[in-house]
């Protein structure tokens, strides 16, 4: 479990992440919801170490984040950056590898490069193995970065339960690509792990997210099962534009749109 409990951060006076407080499960997708500058990204930083909280406690596997050692960590958690600035021209299996750095000293094992393969046909990028990283175009380059963080924790011998973090993992990918990369985080899920994606694609939200966390200007306005806490009102509120909820008969989630009638006329909610 990853547990958030009243975390603040602040640039200068002002509050980017402002008393923010969630828990996510085993087996579960917490989606973290919020308009550009809502506070997602720092929130993301500061659960996984990266930025140090002002105020608050961050615990995972009921252990205080700051009591871990970072090679430890590193071998039951992956974070999916946002932005994934590599620019030598490495090949694509030597980036994935790059996930496998925690668990090997020196030399990759057998079972390294045997899961590095895997995790290229996992992420469907095994035919560019030895292409150029760079010459890749932006969503393929996504993919590597997929495979790269599937690997480093594709199995976690000491530790019960593995934890993946993802800023934006449908990035540049096409429709079949996004709804791809989320069901990797599905099954990843569904065998007893942890995961945390930001995304901005509400009805990718709607379609895998388990809990859902909604941000605006650092600040908690929703959080709980989609179900329970989605409605016009707020999401409207977040977005800062009118949203409405559809339903399709053949499909159990609601779907989300722009509440605008023609092409410039929004509809008064
Ligand atoms: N080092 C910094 N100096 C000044 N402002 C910063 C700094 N880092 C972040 N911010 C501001 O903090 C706010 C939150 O940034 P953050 O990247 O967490 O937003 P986000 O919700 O992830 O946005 P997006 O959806 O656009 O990626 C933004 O307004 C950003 O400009």
């Amino acid at each position: 479990m990853v547990q958030a409990e009243n975390i603040s951060y602040y640039i200068g006076a002002m509050p980017i992440v402002d008393k923010v407080s969630f828990e996510a499960l085993q087996g579960e997708i917490l989606v973290v919801l919020g308009a550009n500058g809502a506070g997602k990204s720092t929130l993301l930083k500061i659960i996984t170490g990266q930025l140090q909280p002002a105020v608050g406690k961050i615990s995972i596997q009921g252990k205080l984040l700051q009591q871990w050692r970072n090679d430890e960590r590193a071998q039951f958690s992956a974070v999916l950056q946002q932005h994934n600035n590599l620019s030598l021209p490495f090949t694509v299996s030597e980036v994935v590898m790059m996930g496998r750095y925690p668990h090997f000293k020196k030399q990759p094992t057998v079972l390294d490069k045997t899961i590095v393969r895997s995790a290229l046909k996992k992420a469907g990028i095994d035919k560019f193995s030895d292409r150029n990283y760079l010459s890749l175009s932006g969503g393929e380059k996504q993919r590597v970065h997929l495979a790269r963080v599937f690997a480093q924790i594709w199995f976690a011998a000491n530790f019960e339960t593995r934890y993946l973090f993802m800023d934006e993992p449908s990035n540049n990918l096409d429709i079949r690509h996004q709804h791809t990369s989320l069901q990797m985080a599905r099954e990843f899920a569904a065998e007893g792990n942890c995961v945390i994606a930001i995304l901005h694609d509400l009805n990718l939200a709607l379609q895998y997210a388990d809990k859902i966390l909604m941000l605006k200007q650092g600040e908690v306005i929703g959080s709980g099962k989609p179900d329970d806490i989605l409605c016009e009102k707020t999401i409207s509120k977040m977005y800062d534009m009118p949203l409405q909820i559809c339903h399709h008969p053949d499909y159990s989630h609601p779907i989300v749109m722009p509440a605008i009638q023609s092409k410039n006329q929004f509809i008064n909610k």
